[in-house]
């Protein structure tokens, strides 16, 4: 069995050779005997703190200054009554000018002692060491002559020119020491254990933990956290304030509500960019005193439809209105009821066909209404849940400024969207609804709750259709080339009149977002300097191939990567050519979706 390694550092001579002594009969423990006084004591105690000993045993002024200074436990030797009854035993006899100076737990043993033996010694209760010089003045000026005590009383006694008298410690005083440190190393060696067990099992989790004290100082981040936040050096989170990482802790903190501190409180924040959900708890530690946790959720910013909600933090990546392009009248006239709306209060409805610019257009809106200082979260809602009800009614509790844009609201069942909508009404954050279809339209397939679409009825803008506003497909094709070639390194200067004709007879049911996949594709593959008819033809033929399939089976008996294909195909298809939604519908990226369809 492991021997407890002790450090017994003795303030004075006598304790180190009884120390010296016992220790040799002590075979549970590993013993080294060290002398100390106070000051003396610390450097001794760091030196074998660093040479793996357990546990440091001292007594008097010397083990409470040990205390502040090393990690490692210390057991105080105790005086005890023996210790007391010996040194009266030593006085009895002098009847002239004693005076015990000691801490309350040393007076208070000598004064029940000499009451019993009938000595009557006056003394002086301190509560620190410095008190002790001024103790040992009064008792002089009082008229004593010897004074008792512990070492520092002593040693202050004599530069005052009195005698002073050591309290010693016998051998059950030691011996009593040892018991004590047997007993705290069996206690401290099992909470170890349990410690190193929870520490690893924390060290392991994949979900990002950090624990902090009431001022907010790090006690604790697991490896997942720093994964979360790597631009951090490891080194200078330890001990470091909480709120320099994660200042949005400040705001929680500020507002939680004690009474239900108890329980976890969830709160959505954004780091890095990424919408991430957080829960914050608190742990009840010894002696009152407490920690909080935060558990950082890994899970919700999937994007693929697997969720029942899917957020997006993004940065509009069009943030003014006169970034629009067209100059159509159909154009025009969103601009104008964008603007219009950007400055009102009261939840909006963009709708139109898929890719047509809706979020863009909730995102301009947000850039340039009231909310603006707040974040813009793009929601998407996957499926008919009670949980993407729950999960959206939270975040709305957690979001006072900013934007919200939910898409797919009319998958819910109408009575949980009555649910949302009266969340809502209690809220100051602007609220955008996106619909593919028009709320009357929703609100007539009993899609829609009739509330919702009572709120949105006066702001509300329907985006057209590319088909609707081809005098500006020149326009799109111009600044989607400049964007690819900055994308792709290329310097395509234009598109030829032939391409250009194509573009025009294509029926665009994928709108923006397909017509930027097709030149995206085109600009990749170009050789020219011009986008030529060769350059489009397969991207375009890719997507009218699609339409083909619509009615055909998924057939089981093909191959594997057939069937995949026709899958992929298919999907595509439900999503009107929109790459993106099909990706993530399909829960893979656009670049693998394309791979994948050649
Ligand atoms: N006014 C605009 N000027 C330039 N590009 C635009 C404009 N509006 C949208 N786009 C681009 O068109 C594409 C589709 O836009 P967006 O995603 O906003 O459409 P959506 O209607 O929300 O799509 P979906 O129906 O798929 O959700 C994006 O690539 C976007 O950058």
């Amino acid at each position: 069995m492991k021997k407890i390694k002790a450090l017994v550092i003795a303030p004075y001579p006598g304790l180190k050779q009884l120390a010296n002594t016992l220790a040799k009969e002590q075979t549970l423990f590993d013993i080294t005997v060290r002398q100390g006084d106070l000051e003396e004591a610390i450097p001794i105690a760091k030196q074998f703190e660093k040479e793996g000993y357990d546990l440091i045993i001292s007594r008097g002024g010397t083990a409470r200054l040990l205390r502040e200074h090393t990690s490692l436990p210390v057991i105080e030797i105790q005086v005890s009554g023996y210790d007391i009854l010996r040194t009266l035993t030593l006085v009895k006899d002098y009847n002239t000018g004693f005076h015990l100076i000691g801490f309350p737990n040393i007076c208070q043993g000598f004064v029940s002692v000499s009451n019993l033996l009938q000595i009557n010694i006056p003394h002086t209760i301190i509560h620190s060491q410095e008190e002790v010089r001024q103790a040992v003045q009064t008792a002089k000026a009082g008229g004593a002559r010897i004074i008792i005590g512990d070492t520092i009383t002593y040693k202050t006694a004599e530069e005052y020119g009195l005698q002073g008298i050591l309290i010693t410690s016998g051998k059950e005083s030691l011996l009593e020491a040892f018991e004590q440190a047997r007993q705290t190393y069996d206690i401290i060696e099992n909470m170890t254990k349990k410690v190193q067990a929870y520490a690893q099992l924390l060290q392991r989790t994949k979900e990002p933990i950090i624990i902090y004290d009431q001022q907010g100082i790090i006690q604790l981040a697991n490896p997942s956290f720093k994964k979360m936040l790597p631009a951090i050096d490891e080194e200078d989170m330890k001990g470091s304030s909480v709120y320099t990482y994660l200042p949005f802790l400040k705001h929680i903190d500020t507002h939680s509500n004690q009474k239900t501190e108890a329980q976890e409180t969830s709160h959505m924040i954004t780091i890095n960019g990424q919408m991430i959900e957080v829960n914050k708890g608190s742990l009840e530690l010894a002696q009152g005193s407490k920690q909080y946790y935060l558990r950082f959720s890994t899970q919700l910013n999937h994007s693929n439809g697997k969720h029942a909600i899917s957020i997006m933090t993004t940065t509009p990546a069009i943030s003014s209105f006169s970034q629009i392009l067209g100059t159509s009248q159909a154009i025009k006239n969103v601009i104008e009821q964008g603007q219009s709306l950007a400055q009102q209060t009261g939840p909006i409805a963009l709708y139109g066909e898929n890719g047509t610019g809706k979020k863009t257009l909730a995102g301009i809106i947000h850039s340039s209404g009231l909310q603006q200082e707040g974040d813009f979260l793009l929601i998407r809602i996957n499926h008919d849940s009670q949980e993407a009800m729950e999960r959206l009614i939270q975040l709305l509790g957690n979001i006072d400024l900013g934007t919200l844009a939910i898409q797919g609201i009319e998958c819910l069942a109408i009575n949980k969207q009555e649910k949302i909508t009266a969340a809502i009404e209690t809220k100051k954050c602007q609220v955008i609804f996106i619909f593919t279809e028009s709320p009357l339209d929703l609100l007539q397939k009993k899609k829609l709750s009739p509330e919702l679409a009572k709120q949105v009825k006066k702001r509300q803008i329907r985006l057209p259709s590319l088909k609707e506003h081809l005098e500006d497909l020149n326009e799109y094709i111009r600044m989607f080339i400049a964007q690819y070639n900055v994308k792709f390194g290329k310097q395509i200067v234009g598109i030829r009149d032939q391409a250009l004709n194509l573009l025009y007879e294509h029926s665009w049911p994928g709108n923006l977002s397909e017509l930027s996949d097709v030149i995206a594709k085109a600009v990749h593959s170009a050789t020219g300097e011009y986008i030529d008819q060769n350059d489009l033809v397969p991207h375009l033929q890719a997507i009218d191939h699609c339409g083909d399939l619509e009615k055909v089976p998924i057939d089981l008996n093909k191959p594997l990567a057939e069937i995949e294909k026709d899958i992929i195909t298919r999907v595509l298809q439900e999503e009107n050519m929109n790459q993106t939604r099909a990706a993530q519908r399909l829960g893979i990226n656009r670049s693998t979706l394309w791979r994948k369809l050649k």
